[in-house]
């Protein structure tokens, strides 16, 4: 079935309602989507490391544990810097996961996880075991089968992370390209082929998984998204805008690319 079919079967619905301090206002009409509109990438990426940290300590407070799903690409980079300078976290009860991975060398700069390590995990004292990488040197099929059972430990996440790149996917569900068919509903993490954005071979959280979050965030920050975002606007269903209406979403968004 294609992106614009799946009926993820989670139940969202669990926000605390958080507002983060300085919100300018409530710029587009997203299809019904919660959004606030920031100055620039700098106010997104500082609302978006309060969020996560206010939402840390509700679920640890609540349940003792906090599990967080985490964007890769460029966009989420400064909020992973501000966290890592976070004084009062409690680390310890923290459990990361990543929404999708690129298929190379563990080490490849272009990985999402060393990403989110060199900016942030690498600095802070989660312990290693909390961390959850894709294995995706592993090659798409393989590493997708191997990150199933801890996604499926994990649900529902607290909070899950996301980017939207320039053609409007997220996480690595790109625009009409195949998603697990409807006998798969089981399926939390997909392997992904022949992706438009290089490298081609990746992993990805499949939108049930995705959406099997009490929240998701969504960042999108530049002039380069705006073009998605019209197209959002529009109608179209794009990846990223299917997953934010099937989910508990707030878009955290710049000037620039609310244009
Ligand atoms: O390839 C990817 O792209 C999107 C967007 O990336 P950005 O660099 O424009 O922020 C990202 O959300 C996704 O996780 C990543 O693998």
């Amino acid at each position: 079935m294609k992106q614009t079919d799946f009926h993820p079967d989670a139940s969202p619905g669990l926000s605390p309602g958080l507002v983060p301090d300085r919100p300018a206002d409530r710029p587009l009409d997203l299809s019904g989507v919660d959004c606030l509109l920031f100055e620039d990438a700098a106010a997104v990426a500082e609302a978006a490391a309060e969020w996560i940290l206010e939402q840390a300590r509700r679920a640890i407070a609540a349940r003792g544990a906090f599990r967080i799903v985490l964007a890769g690409g460029t966009t989420p980079l400064m909020a992973y810097r501000r966290l890592a300078q976070a004084q009062s976290a409690d680390w310890s009860a923290w459990h990361v996961y990543h929404g999708d991975e690129r298929c190379l060398p563990a080490d490849d700069a272009e990985r999402n996880s060393r990403a989110a390590d060199q900016a942030w995990l690498g600095r802070v004292s989660i312990p290693p075991r909390q961390i959850h990488v894709i294995p995706a040197e592993l090659g798409p099929e393989a590493a997708a089968l191997d990150y199933q059972q801890p996604v499926a430990a994990a649900l529902p996440f607290d909070l899950v992370l996301l980017g939207m790149g320039e053609d409007g996917h997220t996480a690595s569900l790109f625009p009409d390209r195949p998603l697990p068919s409807a006998e798969q509903e089981d399926t939390l993490v997909m392997p992904v082929q022949d992706a438009p954005k290089p490298p081609p071979e990746r992993v990805s959280l499949t939108p049930r998984a995705l959406c099997a979050s009490r929240e998701i965030l969504l960042l999108i920050t530049g002039a380069a998204k705006h073009a998605a975002l019209v197209r959002w606007q529009a109608g179209e269903s794009l990846p990223a805008a299917c997953i934010a209406r099937a989910g508990n979403t707030t878009v955290l968004l710049d000037r620039a690319a609310a244009g």
